[in-house]
């Protein structure tokens, strides 16, 4: 039986290549493509099981809760997140109606591309080895939110694995600075942004320790890294009741 796909946010950079992937899945179809001015009700009328969610921070929301509040599952690619809209979220979740084939399901993954999901890995197996650690994320230029959800996640998991070893949380030495230059504090990691027009999306992790350091870095060059990421989110979330945060939680790592 095929899934009944709609995108949110068809005609942007990652929609329009996922519009792409969903037509050429043989299990998949595409029954909705919305743009900016697009009707929310399209949804319920075109039959959508799914919907993937890629548009801007300021409009996920809105999004989310007609979905959710509709009984469609949702693979949410959009960045931006913080507890509070987490929270919103998961109270939506829990008040849903059912679908046909049970509880509706939300994955939020700050990262669709396999290779951006392992680099948050390794970085996580790395973190309690080295005592100081700075993630530094350049995007191209049309990127809304900074620092990116990747290197937020990335940063929140290499904290929570320092904590666990027993590493305290890092110090700053800097005492003469201008405002900014050491980057943003994510739970005691710094993480830097760079934005420039050629970029796609990017990520070192650079570990430090006496006499030694470790770096991990991906790129992504073409916006169809994300795509087998998507299709097994929308593939895996109609069974996965509640929120799943992290495309991780559907791989076999
Ligand atoms: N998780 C992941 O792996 C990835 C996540 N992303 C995230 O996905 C989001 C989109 O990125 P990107 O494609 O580069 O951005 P774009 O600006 O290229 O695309 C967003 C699209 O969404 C449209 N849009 C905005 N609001 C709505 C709405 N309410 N309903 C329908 N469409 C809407 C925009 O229309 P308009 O142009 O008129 O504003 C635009 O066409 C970002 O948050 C980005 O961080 C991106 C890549 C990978
Ligand atoms: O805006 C983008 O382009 C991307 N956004 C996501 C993020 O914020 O981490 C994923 C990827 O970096 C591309």
């Amino acid at each position: 039986m095929t899934l009944r796909v709609a995108v949110i946010g068809a005609n942007g950079r990652i929609g329009s290549e996922a519009v792409k992937a969903v037509e050429a899945a043989p299990d998949l179809e595409l029954v909705a493509a919305l743009g900016r001015d697009s009707e929310l009700e399209t949804l319920v009328s075109s039959g959508a099981q799914v919907a993937v969610e890629l548009t801007h921070p300021d409009s996920v929301m809105r999004n989310l809760e007609y979905c959710t509040a509709n009984g469609i599952h949702t693979v949410v690619g959009t960045t931006g997140w913080t507890p509070e809209r987490l929270e919103l979220l998961n109270g939506w979740l829990a008040a849903a109606p059912g679908t046909a084939s049970g509880p509706v399901g939300c994955l939020i993954a700050p990262n669709f591309s396999i290779g951006a999901v392992l680099t948050m890995r390794f970085a996580q197996q790395a973190a309690r080895y080295f005592e100081s650690v700075e993630v530094v994320e350049l995007h191209h230029r049309g990127k809304a939110d900074a620092p990116s959800g990747t290197a937020g996640r990335t940063a929140q998991l290499i904290a929570a694995a320092r904590e666990a070893a027993g590493l305290p949380v890092q110090t700053d030495p800097t005492t003469h600075g201008l405002p900014g230059a050491r980057g943003a504090d994510v739970d005691g990691v710094p993480v830097h942004s760079v934005r420039l027009r050629g970029l796609l999306a990017h990520q070192e992790v650079l570990f430090g320790d006496t006499g030694e350091t470790l770096t991990i870095r991906h790129d992504s060059l073409h916006h169809s890294c994300f795509m087998p990421g998507i299709l097994l989110g929308v593939r895996r979330v109609v069974e996965a009741p509640g929120l799943t945060f992290g495309l991780e939680n559907f791989m076999d790592l």
